[in-house]
């Protein structure tokens, strides 16, 4: 097995890449907040302390904790990866070609710790006009003193989404809202030139840079085990993601069968793993407010995989089979379906607090938000070893532990 391997939902978790929220945080308002993806702002000191409890539990639960700031420093004084960096963070049709020569030439001089901060942080005008003096620039001019010339990625605090690792490989996002797409270049730059990664021998499943189509993001897929994979289709992740996907994954051979999910288009749904995850080898959480959805089955036409370019086989279920085609494809008679019991009121709430957003750290051991009692109740009364960390700040982000966390390598389940 390479060192670098995600073999399961739910096996033990080895090794896993987080953000602890920074400067970027701090950069939310009341009128940003919105397109920034965030329903509230964060006290982000509090959030920071949460932050370092949800990875003190992954380090308890022994999984080897890896920071993304951390490695974007590491990555950054490779100098390719630096002009890849910069080549993607500044940008013509954003900053205007009058200034981003200037733009460029203070980056360049910066150090590898300030240009990370920049790239997650972001940078104010204000901030800009402390390092150089004002460019000729329409762009410039035009904006105040505290506009951010470079915009920050508070998402990040969202590792999930921007890559996933699905057996020896890893997808790069293609992410769906503008708010996340760069969040794909640090990923990207992360896995090309980070000597923890050149180092070792992965497949890739896609290149991250967006134009906002074909979209999938790491929220909507699950890794079921022995060569299935599961893929929400969603607000943010498209069929014709999923197709691509699925061609990638059957070309290199290591996976033969995708369960694609068909969800409500909505916000509260935004992702998979904000309704549906997997708590153990045939255990899934789900909210009781999913209802029946349609799904489809994928798989490589012909028998084998890794012949170059496979074409699909696609297999359409009406709604209400979706279990039965993940049961199948996992070879199981038949699922584990685990939702609490409570009032219709009471299950919306918890959902939106990303109750369904458990990450296994082993077959039946999850971390979860401690502001959904119900659900953890119920997940402890169903024999699930439930570990609780504080949500109250990180919580407002609509991303629970699931989704805070990017595998990079997990046991497979027999
Ligand atoms: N895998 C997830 N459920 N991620 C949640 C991401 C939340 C983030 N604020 C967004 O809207 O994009």
């Amino acid at each position: 097995m390479n060192s670098l391997y995600v073999g399961s939902e739910v096996g033990q978790l080895k090794q896993v890449i987080v953000h602890r929220p920074g400067t970027e945080l701090l950069r939310l308002t009341p009128e940003t907040k919105e397109a920034l993806l965030f329903d509230d702002l964060l006290w982000v000191r509090r959030a920071q302390e949460e932050h370092d409890m949800f990875t003190q539990a992954l380090d308890d639960a022994g999984a080897e904790v890896l920071h993304l700031d951390a490695l974007l420093r590491e990555t950054l004084s490779e100098p390719a990866a630096k002009e890849y960096v910069l080549d993607h963070t500044f940008d013509e049709r954003v900053h205007g070609p009058a200034a981003v020569p200037a733009l460029r030439h203070m980056a360049e001089s910066m150090s590898v710790a300030e240009l990370a901060e920049l790239v997650i942080g972001g940078m104010t005008k204000r901030e800009l006009l402390e390092r150089i003096d004002e460019p000729r620039s329409v762009v410039l001019h035009s904006m105040a003193a505290d506009d951010l010339v470079v915009s920050a990625l508070p998402n990040h605090l969202f590792a999930r989404d921007a890559s996933c690792w699905v057996y020896g490989g890893v997808a790069v996002s293609s992410m769906n809202k503008p708010a996340r797409m760069r969040e794909a270049v640090t990923y990207e730059a992360i896995y090309r030139w980070h000597p923890r990664f050149t180092s070792t021998d992965f497949s890739r499943w896609s290149e991250g840079i967006s134009d906002g189509r074909a979209t999938v993001e790491g929220g909507d897929v699950l890794v079921l085990g022995n060569g299935a994979v599961l893929v929400g289709m969603s607000e943010r992740t498209t069929p014709q993601g999923i197709e691509r996907l699925a061609k990638r994954l059957f070309a290199g051979g290591q996976a033969d069968r995708v369960v694609a999910l068909r969800l409500p288009v909505a916000r509260h749904f935004m992702h998979l793993d904000t309704v549906m995850t997997m708590v153990d080898e045939h255990s899934f959480i789900e909210y009781a407010g999913l209802g029946d959805v349609a799904s489809y089955t994928i798989t490589p036409r012909g028998l084998s995989t890794g012949d170059g370019d496979p074409e699909l086989n696609i297999v359409g279920h009406e709604p209400g089979h979706a279990h039965r085609a993940i049961a199948d494809a996992l070879g199981l008679h038949g699922l584990r379906i685990l939702t609490a019991e409570q009032d219709v009121h009471s299950a919306a709430r918890e959902q939106w607090d990303d109750g369904c957003n458990a990450l296994a750290v082993a077959p039946g051991v999850v971390i979860a938000y401690d502001r959904t009692p119900t659900s953890n109740a119920f997940l402890r009364e169903s024999g699930v070893d439930v570990i609780e960390v504080p949500g109250g700040e990180l919580g407002r982000g609509r991303g629970g532990p699931r989704c805070m966390s990017c595998p990079t390598l997990r046991d497979p389940v027999a």
